[in-house]
């Protein structure tokens, strides 16, 4: 028997793939899969999916494990175990506004696609706003008037500065990270402890 890990489609799922080669680990069924969704290696059964998809699959036991972003976990807050950081897809939620913003004397207007951690981070300040939610692009939003700012995720920053926009608050640092089951963790140890220390192994830096 063998881990059931689900894996967040795209950028992490990318990262995670070179974080294996790094530690010797042949991926090579999961770099050639073309559209399948499943891929089983000599390690693990794969699947791909969105990663608050992700997160669904192993709260329900479908995957003994997941590899998705901490902004999945903290917008959504699944019943998973989190285990550990990984040491990449490293990114920030942030409030962002256009440069030298004249703020309207109304209720503020904040556009996310994390209206969760948007309506936490403003209760926590004591400030009432009106959370527009919006599914991508979310950087458009000041810039056509729906709102006055947004709260998103940024990396390198390249997005915000090519429209316009700059950094006002962080709410949060986050990385991709390693969650699991709760009954699998305890139920399929002697499975999955060889698959977690190999994850957590250090390798030399070249
Ligand atoms: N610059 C970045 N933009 C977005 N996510 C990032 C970035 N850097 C790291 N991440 C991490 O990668 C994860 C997946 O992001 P990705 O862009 O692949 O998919 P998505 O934005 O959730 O949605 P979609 O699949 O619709 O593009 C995020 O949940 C986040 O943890
Ligand atoms: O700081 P940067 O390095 O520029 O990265 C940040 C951008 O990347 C993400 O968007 P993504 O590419 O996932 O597209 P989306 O807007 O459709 O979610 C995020 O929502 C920002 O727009």
């Amino acid at each position: 028997m063998k881990p059931v890990i689900a894996l967040t489609k795209g950028r992490v799922e990318k990262q995670f793939l070179a974080y294996l080669k790094e530690r010797g680990i042949d991926s090579t069924p999961l770099v050639e899969k073309g559209r399948k969704l499943s891929v089983e290696t000599d390690q693990a059964t794969y699947f791909f999916a969105k990663g608050v998809d992700v997160t669904t699959y192993v709260q329900h036991g479908i995957a003994d494990l997941g590899i998705v972003g901490e902004d999945i976990i903290s917008e959504f807050q699944p019943d998973v175990f989190n285990l550990f950081p990984l040491p990449f897809g490293a990114c920030k939620m942030a409030v962002a506004a256009e440069k030298n913003k004249v703020w309207p004397d109304r209720k503020k207007r904040i556009a996310s696609k994390y209206t969760n951690i948007t309506k936490q981070y403003y209760l926590e300040k004591g400030e009432s706003v009106d959370i527009i939610k919006l599914e991508g692009s979310v950087e458009l939003a000041p810039l056509l008037g729906l709102a006055d700012a947004i709260v998103d995720i940024v990396e390198t920053g390249t997005t915000l500065k090519e429209n316009g926009l700059e950094v006002i608050e962080d709410i949060q640092h986050f990385t991709a990270r390693v969650i699991a089951n709760r009954s699998s963790l305890k139920m399929k140890r002697n499975i999955l402890q060889p698959y977690l220390s190999t994850l957590q192994k250090e390798v030399a830096q070249s």
